[in-house]
C-alpha cells in the first residue's frame, strides 16, 4: 500500500525542491543556455583539476625519490616521463586552468546581468500593462524597491546559483577522479564529507533559517523608510514624537536577532568546517595509511583531492546558505510579477474612430463589491461642448473621470463611445484620443520639450510649440536660458506650480485630442494664469469635448453644462444659468461662494481675474471658493 511520506521525508523534499524549481525558473530566462555552458566549463575545471593535483603528487613523489622520469597513473592512462616533460605539462595545465577559471567566472557574471536586465524588462512591462486598480492600490515606494533592492538580489542568487551549480560539479568531478584513482579513496572523501555534512548539519539549518529571517525583516525594514522619505515633510510639520521614533527603532530591533545571529554563524559555520575537515582529514589519511595499499604518489594525490574537494564542499554550503537569504526577496518579486500578470488591463481590439459622443449608460461602479460609490451614472456629451462636473468631496467625481480615462471599467452599465461600448476599442487608440491633465500633474526629469512630448516620438517640434502656446506657457519657456531645451524636473524649484500645470497642458494638447478631461485645472494658479488657462480652454473647446472636475466656481466659466454628481449618483446635468434656478447644490453653493467673495471685499473669482499677478502656486487666491464649500451645503461628509 502507498504510504504517505513522512514530514520532512526525502520524498517530500524532492518534491519541494520541484516546485521551487518551476516557481524560480522564471528567474533564469535567457541565462539558461549560459548555465548549461557553465556545467560543460565546471565538469572540464574539475577533470583539469584532478589531473593537476596526480601530477603535483607524481612530481613531489618523483623529486623526493631523486628520479628523473616520472610515473603517471590515471585510471587508463599510464605515463612514464622526463621531469622536465611533465613540469612542461604542468605549466601548460595550470594555463588552460587558468582559461577555464575565467570562464568560469564570466559566464555566471554575463547570465546574472542578463537576469537583471530581463526581470526589469518584464517587471516594468507586466506593471504597465496591469490594470489601473493594482497600480493605485501598490504601496509607495514598492515599485522601486522592486526595481531595486529585489531585482539585484534576484540576479545575485543567479550567480549564487552558478556558484553552487559550479561548486557541486568539480566535487563530483574530482570524486570520480578519485574513483578513478582509488576506490578506496573515493569512499573516504564521500565518508569525510558526510560525516562533515552530518555534524554541521543543525548549525546549517539553523544559518539558512536565520538568513531567511534576516531577508524577511530587512524587507520590513526597507518598506518602512520608503514611508520615512515619503512623510518627511509632515514629519518636519509635526515633529518627530517618541512613539514615531519607537516605531522605526522598531524595525531596527526586529532586523538586530536574525542579523547577529545570521553573522555570527555566518563566520562560525566556516571556522568549524575547517577543522573538521582537518579532523577528518586525519581520519582518513589514517584509513588510507592502515589499508596500507596506497603508493606514495597515490597517497599524495589522494590528500590533494581530499582537500581540494572538501574547500569545495564548503563552498556549497555557503552557497546554499547565501540562496537562502535571497529567496525571500525572489519570493517578493516573484508575487509582484504574478500579481502584475493576473490583472492584465482592459483591451479591445477595434479601431477607434474619431470620438464624437462620449457617455455613460445606467454606470454603477463599487471599490468594494456592494457598496456602489457610482449609483446608475447616465449622460452623453459631444465633440465641442465642455461640461463640468461638480459635487461635494467624497461625491464620486475621480471615481467617475477614472471611468471615463478607461483607467477603471464599470462595476455594471457601459462607457459608450459614439454610442459603442468603449470597451471594444484598442487601447492605443484610446490613449492618442482621449487626454487628461490631473490635479498634481507631474514632470519628468528632461527638458521642456520632453515633457510636453511626452514619450510619443510622432509629436515634432512644431506640434509641441505649438501646443506650448495654446497652454498660455509659451513666452515662459522663451525667457528661460535654453528655451524648449531647459531641463526641468519633478523637484525643481525653478518652476512654479501654476508654470508646471501649464506644461502639463501643453503635454495633453500636443497629441491633438478629441477629448481632454481636466481634473481642476486652475487650483494651483495664480489669477493671472488662472486666466491664461480659461483662455486656452475658450480657444480649443470647439474643437474637441472638455470635461472638467471643478472645485472653484470659476472654473466653470467656459463651461456649456454641469453635472452635478452628488452621493454617487447624477443628480442634474444642465446649463450654469438653469441649475442655478434649479439644484440646490449648486444655487447654494454659488452662493456661499459670492458671500464669501463679498466678506474678503472681493467680487466672483472670473470678475477679480487680472487683478493680482502673485505667483500663489497654493491653489488659494481671492474669489476662489473650494468646492469643499459644497460639503456644508449638502451636508456629505468630507472624506480627506
Ligand atoms: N481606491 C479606493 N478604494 C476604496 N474606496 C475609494 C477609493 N477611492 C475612492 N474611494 C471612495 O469612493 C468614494 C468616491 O471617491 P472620489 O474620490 O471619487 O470622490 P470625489 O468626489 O472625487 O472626492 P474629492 O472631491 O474629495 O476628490 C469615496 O467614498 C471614497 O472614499
Amino acid at each position: 500500500m502507498f504510504r504517505r511520506p513522512r514530514r520532512g521525508s526525502l520524498f517530500k523534499k524532492v518534491r519541494g525542491y520541484a516546485v521551487s524549481w518551476k516557481q524560480y525558473r522564471q528567474f533564469l530566462g535567457g541565462a539558461r543556455s549560459r548555465l548549461v555552458l557553465l556545467t560543460v566549463v565546471a565538469v572540464c575545471a574539475g577533470l583539469l583539476e584532478a589531473a593537476l593535483l596526480s601530477l603535483v603528487a607524481a612530481l613531489a613523489t618523483a623529486l623526493t625519490e631523486g628520479s628523473s622520469r616520472v610515473d603517471v597513473q590515471f585510471g587508463v592512462i599510464d605515463l612514464s616521463a622526463p621531469l622536465t616533460v611533465l613540469f612542461a605539462v604542468g605549466i601548460g595545465l595550470a594555463l588552460v586552468r587558468a582559461v577555464v577559471a575565467l570562464g568560469i567566472a564570466y559566464l555566471p557574471a554575463r547570465a546574472s546581468a542578463a537576469v537583471m536586465v530581463d526581470l526589469r524588462r518584464s517587471l516594468f512591462d507586466r506593471f504597465t500593462g496591469t490594470s489601473w486598480s493594482v497600480q493605485a492600490s501598490e504601496r509607495d515606494g514598492h515599485f522601486q524597491t522592486l526595481m531595486g533592492t529585489h531585482v539585484m538580489n534576484a540576479s545575485l542568487a543567479i550567480t549564487t546559483l552558478a556558484q553552487a551549480l559550479t561548486a557541486g560539479l568539480m566535487f563530483l568531478t574530482l570524486l570520480i577522479s578519485a574513483v578513478v584513482l582509488s576506490v578506496m579513496t573515493a569512499l573516504i572523501v564521500i565518508g569525510a564529507s558526510l560525516l562533515l555534512f552530518l555534524l554541521l548539519g543543525p548549525l546549517v539549518r539553523r544559518l539558512r533559517r536565520q538568513a531567511r529571517a534576516l531577508s524577511r525583516e530587512s524587507i520590513e525594514h526597507a518598506k518602512g523608510m520608503e514611508e520615512v522619505v515619503m512623510m518627511a515633510e509632515e514629519i518636519q510639520v509635526f515633529g518627530a514624537s517618541p512613539e514615531y521614533k519607537e516605531s522605526v527603532d522598531r524595525l531596527s530591533r526586529q532586523v538586530r536577532k536574525p542579523m547577529l545571529l545570521t553573522r555570527f554563524l555566518f563566520r562560525a559555520v566556516p571556522g568549524l568546517y575547517q577543522s573538521l575537515a582537518f579532523l577528518t582529514l586525519f581520519l582518513a589519511l589514517a584509513a588510507v595509511y592502515l589499508s596500507g595499499a596506497q603508493a606514495i604518489a597515490e597517497l599524495g594525490a589522494v590528500v590533494l583531492i581530499m582537500v581540494r574537494s572538501l574547500t569545495y564542499g564548503q563552498t556549497i554550503q555557503q552557497a546554499l546558505r547565501r540562496l537562502d537569504e535571497l529567496v525571500p526577496f525572489m519570493n517578493s518579486l516573484r508575487k509582484a510579477l504574478d500579481h502584475y500578470q493576473s490583472h492584465p488591463r482592459q483591451d479591445g481590439d477595434t479601431p477607434l474612430p474619431k470620438i464624437d459622443r462620449l457617455g455613460m449608460r445606467d454606470v454603477h461602479y463599487a471599490y468594494v463589491p456592494g457598496e456602489d460609490v457610482l449609483k446608475g451614472i447616465s449622460f452623453e456629451a459631444h465633440g465641442g461642448e465642455a461640461i463640468g462636473i461638480v459635487g461635494p468631496s467624497g461625491a464620486g467625481k475621480s471615481s467617475l473621470v477614472q471611468i471615463l480615462l478607461r483607467l477603471r471599467q464599470p462595476t455594471s452599465g457601459a462607457l459608450e463611445v459614439n454610442g459603442v461600448d468603449a470597451r471594444v476599442f484598442r487601447r492605443d487608440d484610446w490613449q492618442r484620443r482621449v487626454s487628461y491633465v490631473p490635479q498634481s500633474p507631474q514632470l519628468i526629469w528632461g527638458t521642456v520639450a520632453d515633457n510636453i512630448r511626452f514619450y510619443r516620438p510622432e509629436i515634432d517640434d512644431e506640434q509641441v510649440e505649438r501646443a506650448a502656446r495654446l497652454a498660455h506657457v509659451h513666452d515662459e519657456i522663451m525667457s528661460w536660458s535654453q528655451g524648449y531645451q531647459t531641463v526641468i524636473g519633478q523637484r525643481v524649484s525653478a518652476i512654479s506650480g501654476g508654470q508646471r500645470q501649464r506644461l502639463c497642458l501643453a503635454r495633453a494638447l500636443a497629441g491633438s485630442p478629441d477629448v481632454l478631461i481636466l481634473d481642476e485645472p486652475t487650483s494651483a494658479l495664480d489669477v493671472r494664469s488662472e486666466l491664461a488657462v480659461q483662455e486656452s480652454l475658450a480657444q480649443i473647446k470647439s474643437d474637441v469635448l472638455l470635461i472638467l472636475v471643478a472645485h472653484r466656481l470659476s472654473t466653470l466659466s467656459v463651461c456649456d453644462r454641469v453635472m452635478v454628481v452628488v452621493d454617487g449618483r447624477l443628480q442634474a446635468m444642465d446649463e450654469p444659468a438653469a441649475l442655478l434656478e434649479n439644484n440646490d447644490f449648486y444655487r447654494e453653493v454659488t452662493e456661499i461662494t459670492q458671500r464669501q467673495g463679498l466678506a474678503t471685499g472681493s467680487t466672483s473669482s472670473i470678475a477679480s481675474l487680472g487683478s493680482s499677478s502673485t505667483e500663489a502656486g497654493d491653489g488659494s487666491h481671492q474669489g476662489a471658493a473650494p468646492w469643499a464649500l459644497g460639503r456644508a451645503a449638502s451636508g456629505a461628509e468630507p472624506h480627506d
